[in-house]
């Protein structure tokens, strides 16, 4: 049977999979090189989860160029004579025009590198994958799957910002991110509770880039995550909010241009420009250094208002979930974030937390929490199915 491929450029990792082509996909290959940009390690795993290969990588100058490189050697073994049909990616911004999945050409590509400067941790990686996959093979259908995307269904007013109307037309207003993310968890949260699906929920995407989508009925009203996915919470190297004259006092004060900005508020803010340590919530968790406490409470402490301000939004709230590499594997965070949100009625149930069930809140709690793992890969995987061999 012919296979589907699918590459997913996080801003600190590359996960890529192989499925099965067929109209439910199912997983052959999985691998995912993490840490880019902190400690860069390459896994490798089978269909079951069974780890196939683990492999440390060099972290000085290890990039998402070297991070593909590293990925196509590592799973070439595995996939000799494997007879790939279509590659879906994902690709971060599809600004006002891209909306739904859709296959790639040259031109598109051009059009979406318009968005470089809106996503710097995603978008160029994106779109250099797609690139040399078309360069080298011109016949193989290349799908783009957009994190802006499942946010569409936000009313206007989720979506606007309070500047003149010449460049709010122009398309400068909030589009939200991890959609593909947040669709995929959706769609979980309709099997596993369905009736509280259709309620008010609050899904905390909380990964190296972190952001909350504030959900009714399965569809997106509002998120954190604006223009650019540098807004809203605090993230591994992105400062979340910030209050706009601090840009400006920078620009008048320090002399920065607009790529010292760039490169600040993208690369060296967040958990890593509060702690002066790592981005990484592991390394943050198991250092005794103040500065580690204060950046973990910090992007705690953000966590907790935001879903007060979307909480608003959806005027109350049925349940939060928490999924990305943070929200799914740090019971800290999971427990500290709950703590802050008692005073909406949410309790959890610690053991349940501490083993990370679907469900953990506890009887009491007017909120219901759940713990649900994303997939982005197999999201794009049945959209790429979808749009090209069904
Ligand atoms: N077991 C764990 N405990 C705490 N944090 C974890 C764990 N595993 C991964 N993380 C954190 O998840 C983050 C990466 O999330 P992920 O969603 O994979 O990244 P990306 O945004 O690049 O897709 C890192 O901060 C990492 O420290
Ligand atoms: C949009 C975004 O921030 O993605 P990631 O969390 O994968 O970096
Ligand atoms: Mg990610």
């Amino acid at each position: 049977m012919s296979a589907i491929a699918v590459v997913n450029a996080g801003s600190s990792s590359i996960k890529f999979a192989v499925f099965d082509a067929a109209a439910e996909p199912a997983l052959r290959l999985k691998g995912v090189i993490e840490g880019i940009g902190a400690t860069p390690r390459a896994k490798l795993s089978g269909p079951g989860g069974e780890t196939l290969l683990t492999e440390d990588q060099p972290p000085d100058g290890f990039d998402h160029a070297a991070a593909t490189r590293a990925m196509m050697r590592i799973a070439a073994p595995w996939l000799d004579g494997t007879d790939i049909s279509v590659v879906g990616h994902r690709v971060v911004h599809g600004g006002g025009e891209f909306s739904a999945p859709l296959r790639v050409t040259e031109e598109i590509v051009q059009k979406l590198a318009a968005f470089i400067p809106l996503a710097p941790l995603h978008q160029p990686h994106n779109l250099a994958v797609i690139g040399a996959m078309l360069a080298e093979h011109p016949q193989l259908p290349q799908v783009a799957c957009f994190d802006t995307a499942f946010h569409t269904s936000q009313p206007p007013i989720a979506q606007a910002f309070a500047i003149p109307r010449k460049y709010s037309q122009a398309g400068v207003r909030r589009y939200g991110f991890h959609g593909i993310s947040y669709e995929y968890v959706a769609g979980r949260l309709k099997e596993i509770a369905p009736e509280i699906a259709k309620g008010r929920v609050i899904v905390a995407h909380l990964g190296n880039g972190a952001s909350l989508c504030a959900m009714k009925d399965g569809k997106s009203v509002a998120s954190t995550m604006g223009f650019t996915a540098v807004d809203g919470l605090v993230m591994g190297t992105r400062c979340g909010a910030i209050d706009p004259g601090v840009l400006v006092h920078l620009i008048d004060q320090y002399g920065l241009s607009a790529r010292d900005l760039e490169d600040l508020i993208y690369r060296k803010s967040g958990l890593l420009g509060v702690s002066g340590i790592s981005s990484d919530m592991r390394t943050l968790r198991a250092s005794l250094e103040s500065t580690a406490k204060e950046a973990i409470d910090l992007f705690i402490y953000r966590i907790i208002r935001e879903i007060g301000s979307l909480g608003a939004a959806l005027s109350g709230l049925d349940a939060i979930v928490f999924t990305g590499g943070i929200g799914e594997n740090d019971a800290g965070t999971r427990a500290e974030v709950a703590a802050g949100c008692a005073w909406l009625g949410v309790a959890l149930d610690e053991a349940a937390n501490r083993a990370a069930h679907i469900k953990i809140s506890s009887s009491h709690s007017t909120v219901a929490v759940y713990v649900i793992r994303t997939n982005e890969e197999l999201a794009i995987a049945q959209s790429a199915s979808h749009l090209i061999l069904s």
